[in-house]
């Protein structure tokens, strides 16, 4: 579904990814693992289209979408919920929800359809809808920002460090839900970041390590 092929990125004239290849396969669940500054941010943000790549491809759906800016490769059926989460404070979170799915001018029907879907698994999110984005916590976001990338990622979600600031409660909490995905979502292939691998090697099938810039390991692991 989704592919990195010897990826290589610079920032700031620096090295940060040294040819990183990885596979998402349909449906899939694979971390990638990183201590801070491994470059499992900027790899995410290689797949979205959002920093220069110096070598390699990102194959989405079986195309070469190295070349295409960042919204074609939402329309493909990317989220992405970044690590700051990045919500519009002044928004309701039905609001947040809504906009990256008007934004790809989808048809309204398909628009609800898809934010029912979201309510059904994450019914907190129900719950806060008239809720303006300021007002939340840190983990509510957290939420939001995967209810928010599960209404354009049809093909697949990218979430960055979604653990990172829980509070244990809500990374228990969190934990389920993505341990539900696959049931209410098995079309959506999941790729997770995560520096402790303890917590997220119990919900996927893969996982990669990353270390200043590269793949040090893959490995297959023992099913949910
Ligand atoms: N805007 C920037 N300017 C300069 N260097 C940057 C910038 N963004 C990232 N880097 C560098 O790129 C490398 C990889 O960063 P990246 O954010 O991808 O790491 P990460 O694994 O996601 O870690 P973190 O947990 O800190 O987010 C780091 O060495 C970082 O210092």
């Amino acid at each position: 579904m989704l592919e990195l092929q010897s990826v290589v990125a610079d920032i700031a004239g620096a090295p940060v990814l040294r040819g990183v290849s990885l596979v998402l396969p349909p449906g899939g669940r694979v971390a990638l693992i990183g201590r801070n500054g491994a470059g499992k941010t900027t790899t995410l943000r290689a797949v979205m289209g959002l920093l220069p790549l110096r070598g390699g491809r990102v194959m989405i759906a079986g195309e070469d979408a190295t070349a295409l800016p960042a919204h074609h490769r939402t329309r493909l059926g990317i989220g992405y919920a970044p690590e700051e989460r990045r919500l519009f404070g002044l928004f309701s979170v039905r609001q947040n929800l809504l906009l990256p799915a008007e934004v790809l001018r989808l048809p309204k029907a398909e628009i609800t359809r898809r934010l029912d879907a979201v309510f059904t698994f994450l019914p907190e999110l129900a719950t806060l809808a008239d809720r303006r984005a300021a007002g939340l916590s840190g983990g509510q976001g957290k939420m939001v920002a995967l209810g928010r990338a599960l209404m354009v990622g049809t093909r697949a979600v990218l979430l960055d460090e979604p653990f990172q600031g829980l509070a244990p409660a809500l990374a228990l909490r969190y934990a389920e839900a993505l341990r539900g995905l696959h049931a209410s979502f098995p079309d959506v292939a999941l790729l997770v970041t995560e520096s402790n691998p303890s917590l997220l090697t119990p919900l996927v099938d893969q996982t990669y390590v990353i270390e200043r810039g590269e793949i040090a390991h893959d490995g297959a692991m023992a099913s949910a």
